[in-house]
């Protein structure tokens, strides 16, 4: 099916491409995806209103269809914030002062929310597929190769995304799930 059923993927995250791109081709048969690193302004807003308004403005911009995704992070003590925010809460903290933010705070859950969104095309409404991996910020623990990766431990695995092989993330994130019911859709369209 790939990669002609996949439209093309809009990020300026070269890791996020990667896991894509690692996450379809799973099943042994590497693929290759089309994609734009364009930077897309984001608004603020709900997780579903960053991702819509980012598809939108990357089909107009594409003059087609495109897929876009958003990755949240979110805080239990903080009712889900940073959310789509964490691009810049991670840029200006870094991994200490994302720990640091729940000092004093009970509960060190956080959950991790990837949000694909399709658009077939401009003026077209995206669709979006959310896939959402429940864990814990803990003190930095392996390389910090991509995001907040190290300090994000998912419940159950004693592992933080850093610690992980790639293939032991990409079965369980936040982005296979969502990447999953993608997939599906997509199919569904042929
Ligand atoms: O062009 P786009 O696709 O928007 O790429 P981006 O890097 O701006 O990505 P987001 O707006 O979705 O911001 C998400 C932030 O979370 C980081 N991130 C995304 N997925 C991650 C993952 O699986 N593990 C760790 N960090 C991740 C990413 O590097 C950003 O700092
Ligand atoms: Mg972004």
């Amino acid at each position: 099916m790939y990669p002609d059923l996949f439209p093309v993927f809009v990020t300026g995250n070269a890791n996020k491409l990667k896991e894509v791109k690692a996450i379809l081709s799973a099943g042994g048969n590497p693929i290759e995806i089309a994609s734009r690193a364009l930077d897309i302004p984001e608004i603020q807003g709900s997780t579903q209103e960053v991702a819509i308004d980012k598809c939108r403005r990357a089909a107009e911009l594409l003059g087609g269809p495109c897929i876009t995704e958003d990755t949240a992070l979110c805080f239990e003590a903080l009712k889900g914030l940073p959310g789509p925010y964490i691009k810049y809460f991670l840029a200006d903290l870094g991994h200490e002062g994302l720990n640091s933010l729940l000092v004093g705070f009970p509960t060190k859950a956080a959950w991790a929310l990837c949000t694909f969104a399709y658009s077939a095309g401009p003026g077209s409404d995206p669709i979006l597929f959310e896939g959402r991996t429940d864990g814990s910020i803990v003190r930095a623990r392996g390389p910090g190769v991509f995001g907040w990766d190290a300090v994000f431990e998912p419940a159950g695995t004693g592992l933080t995304y850093a610690e992980m092989p790639a293939d032991q993330k990409n079965k369980l994130s936040h982005r296979y799930k969502a990447l999953e019911k993608l997939r599906e859709y997509l199919h569904s369209l042929n």
